[in-house]
């Protein structure tokens, strides 16, 4: 599928994030890759909820620069480091959901671990609820240079898949195509939904 028509679910994808609630106040960015050299990334403090296609910049995956000269997300290193890591990562989405920004800041441990959940099949790869899944949960940092090199080196040392957490930020996941990143996006969310609402319960 050529990028003209992954651009295009792309914003789809955004408008079903926006009208979900899950990019409040500007937050959160979502992107998808031309090739190995370029990809498209929203623009730095839009409304992700109301992003056409003018609204997406061409950024070098190697160096993170638009040659436009336009301002990409303020994320977007981490949106390159997935697609220098993963070739098979044609498309990630950051969103700034309530359970992800809870959760993350709940987990006090690097991992967070989730299991007995038939819906950890949504994720591409996975057969079983009664396997455990891991989500790695990163310390935020305005650094994003930094924060990528924590993620890069986490990624030598461990299996890294769908997505990860940024502690007390949002979740980023990533998919072979729109449609997986947005299936990895919505089955993840409902794993977090189900984790927090059982630990509330649980403390009953
Ligand atoms: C109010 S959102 C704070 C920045 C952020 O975390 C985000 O996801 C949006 O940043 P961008 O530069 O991509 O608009
Ligand atoms: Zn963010």
């Amino acid at each position: 599928m050529t990028h003209h028509l992954q651009l295009t679910q792309l914003v789809d994808a955004c408008r079903w994030i926006g009208a979900k609630g899950w990019a409040p106040a500007t937050g959160g960015n979502m992107s998808v890759r031309q090739d190995d050299a370029l990809c498209w990334l929203s623009e730095s403090g839009k409304d992700k909820g109301s992003l056409t296609t003018d609204d997406f910049l061409q950024v070098e995956i190697a160096t993170n620069r638009a040659p436009s000269g336009r301002k990409p997300s303020a994320e977007t290193g981490l949106h390159t480091l997935i697609y220098r890591l993963f070739p098979q990562a044609n498309a990630v989405l950051h969103v700034h959901t309530v359970n992800a920004t809870v959760l993350s800041r709940l987990t006090k441990t690097p991992e967070l671990s989730i299991s007995g959940f038939e819906m950890q099949k949504s994720l591409s790869g996975q057969t079983t609820h009664l396997d455990t899944l891991t989500i790695p949960v990163f310390d935020n940092d305005q650094d994003i240079d930094a924060l990528a090199s924590r993620i890069a080196h986490y990624a030598q040392e461990r299996p890294l898949n769908y997505g990860f957490l940024l502690r007390g930020h949002g979740l980023t996941c990533w998919g072979r195509d729109v449609a997986e990143a947005r299936r990895h996006l919505e089955g993840l969310e409902f794993l977090f939904e189900c984790e927090m609402r059982l630990r509330q319960l649980e403390r009953l």
